[in-house]
């Protein structure tokens, strides 16, 4: 029809000769280009083989763009009630009778926008009687469905961010995962969850945690193309959506380091500056999944193995982590009974004065057998410890239980020094650490500077003003502090030097790289150098070899502990030794 256009000639100029009247085909041409309705049509595969003006501007696109295509690729339908009903045209196509959409009908462009409409679709006939396509007029009643639009953009849309929520994103999922197999493309489900989150919500309130979730929509929006989907799932997750029409599943490690990027530049919330980083666990469809709810549900899985690998990363999905879930879950359910029913010991390590020989105190180290899986080690539990947030009534229980026992041997008789316990980066940042402290210390009687707290340098990671002003108050409390597993973690000099921590433990795998290299002997110099000179007090950890004993005293470390002398023993062991 395009062909015939008329557009801008005189009426009356495609009949015969002057003052003839113009013929049908040439009236039919004029009034699909001049009316206000949208007109689609199709051949009898449901290809679209017309768009008049109206429906260009409708569906945002020209002829060449919306031509060509099959019209269940050009837009989508969804009921009033949200869910996706079957397009017209194919529903003509395979009736073969005429039919309308029912009132409330949305219809969602490719690119995600949406408007309401009213339509007529019937079936087109050729001169034998054989159906050989289908024709859709179609107009925008957004203005008289108003309310009601804005009341499914509210139930499909998050009200913080405006993003798409879950409904709204599964929807598309499940269109995306059909146009991909038939196409024989593939997309990528990018599930994402801000690492620390609640602690923002938790120390600085609820507002600058919305207002951060705000900031990262607005950044993630700037990392996708407008056809990719953004969607908050809820609290701090958000699923991207990212469609690969050229198959370069290779772009989607890359896309998400962009994100990580991207989220991780400082956030200006309120005239402060906040720091957040994420986590992203993707699936790939077709080979990750091939419905909506499976693509997110192993997406959702790499994201848990992505956090429990250290955080600001991505993983990819691989089917052993379905396993590693289950057995993640299976483990926080086994240690939730654990804290209940005495399952749980803390083992005592001593540590040594490396010039007097003296016992200085031990570490607590907590211990669970199993009654059907035996002993799981703590770098198995601790971590779930953390993600399932059983970390903070754990770590109670071994500081209540070391102070105890400490307090327990004093009054025996026994001069057990102090107690050092592990204290993980996420009880720290929790806001009722410090009045938990406070409780430990008044219910079990122990003199705080007999308690020592072993953090490692991850706690400064984020947050670092309020971890800082939270170290000093612990500090001024009486209760020492030494940091762990020092050389292993991210902490600058700089901050080295302002952390109020008396002790720095030397990681074990800078003791045990002692004899096996220069450069490992070297490390341990150069620690022990820096503590000596900034007046802290050295604790080299994991020794097991008398020469490395030996280095240690020669360099004039100031403490050890480690297999040479004892693995850490349970208290009445311990006290039969060191007693
Ligand atoms: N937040 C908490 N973390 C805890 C608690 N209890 C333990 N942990 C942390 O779990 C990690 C593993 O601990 P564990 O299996 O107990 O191993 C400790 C020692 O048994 C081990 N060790 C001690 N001496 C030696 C040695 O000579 N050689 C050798 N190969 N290993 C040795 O080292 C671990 C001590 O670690 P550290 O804390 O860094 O001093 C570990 O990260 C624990 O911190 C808890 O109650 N809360």
């Amino acid at each position: 029809m395009s062909e015939r256009s008329t557009a801008g000639r005189p009426a009356g100029g495609a009949g015969g000769g002057d003052g003839d009247p113009p013929d049908t085909a040439y009236f039919a041409d004029h009034v699909l280009r001049a009316i206000s309705d949208a007109v689609l049509c199709t051949d009898a595969r449901g290809t679209v083989t017309f768009v008049n003006p109206a429906a260009c501007t409708l569906l945002r696109g020209d002829a060449v763009s919306l031509l060509g295509y099959s019209a269940d690729e050009l837009f989508t339908l969804l009921s009033a009630a949200l869910e996706p009903m079957q397009h017209p045209i194919i529903a003509v196509l395979a009736s073969g009778v005429p039919a309308r959409v029912p009132p409330g009908t949305i219809l969602v462009r490719h690119d995600g926008s949406e408007f309401a409409i009213e339509d007529c679709t019937a079936p087109v006939f050729d001169a034998g009687g054989a159906l050989c396509g289908a024709v859709m007029v179609f107009h925008d009643v957004t203005a008289a469905h108003q309310t009601m639009l804005q009341m499914t953009h509210q139930a499909t849309h998050d009200f913080l961010t405006d993003l798409p929520n879950r409904a709204l994103l599964g929807s598309r999922l499940a269109h995306e995962v059909a146009l991909a197999a038939r196409h024989g493309t593939q997309l990528a489900v990018l599930y994402l969850d801000l690492d620390n989150f609640k602690h923002v919500n938790d120390s600085l309130g609820h507002s600058a945690g919305d207002r951060l979730l705000g900031s990262v929509a607005a950044r993630l929006r700037e990392c996708v193309r407008r056809s990719d989907t953004i969607s908050r799932f809820g609290g701090d997750e958000f699923v991207v959506l990212l469609t690969l029409t050229d198959n370069a599943a290779h772009m989607v490690g890359i896309a998400a380091g962009k994100i990580l990027a991207a989220l991780a530049a400082p956030h200006e919330v309120d005239g402060s500056t906040l720091h957040t980083s994420a986590s992203i666990g993707i699936a790939v469809c077709p080979q990750d999944g091939t419905d909506a709810e499976s693509l997110v549900r192993n997406a959702d899985t790499a994201l848990y193995l992505a956090k429990g690998s250290g955080k600001n990363t991505f993983r990819f999905y691989e089917p052993h982590m379905n396993e590693e879930a289950v057995r993640r879950q299976q483990l926080q359910s086994g240690l939730r009974a654990a804290l209940g029913n005495g399952e749980l010991r803390v083992h005592y390590q001593p540590k040594f004065d490396l010039r007097s020989g003296r016992l200085t105190g031990s570490e607590a180290l907590v211990r669970w057998h199993h009654p059907v899986w035996g002993p799981v080690p703590p770098s198995r539990f601790i971590p779930v410890a953390e993600d399932f947030g059983l970390i903070g009534v754990l770590g109670r229980w071994v500081r209540d239980t070391a102070c105890a026992q400490l307090v327990a041997w004093q009054q025996a008789g026994m001069a057990p020094g102090h107690a050092a316990v592990n204290v993980s980066a996420r009880e720290l940042h929790d806001p009722a650490f410090e009045e938990g402290l406070v409780q430990t210390l008044r219910e079990t009687g122990i003199a705080p500077e007999r308690l020592q707290l072993e953090i490692t340098e991850g706690v400064l990671l984020q947050d670092t003003d309020a971890a800082l002003a939270k170290l000093c108050r612990v500090r001024d409390s009486g209760v020492g502090l030494a940091i762990d597993d020092f050389g292993t973690g991210y902490s600058s000099l700089s901050y080295l030097r302002r952390l109020p921590v008396d002790t720095i433990k030397i990681d074990q795998s800078f003791v045990r790289a002692i004899g096996a290299d220069a450069a490992g002997a070297a490390i341990v110099r150069a620690v022990i150098g820096l503590g000596q000179s900034l007046g802290r007090r050295i604790v080299a950890e994991g020794v097991e070899e008398s020469d490395q004993l030996d280095f240690l005293r020669r360099q004039d470390c100031d403490e050890a502990q480690g297999y040479w002398f004892s693995a850490p023993l349970p208290a009445a062991e311990y006290a039969s030794r060191y007693g």
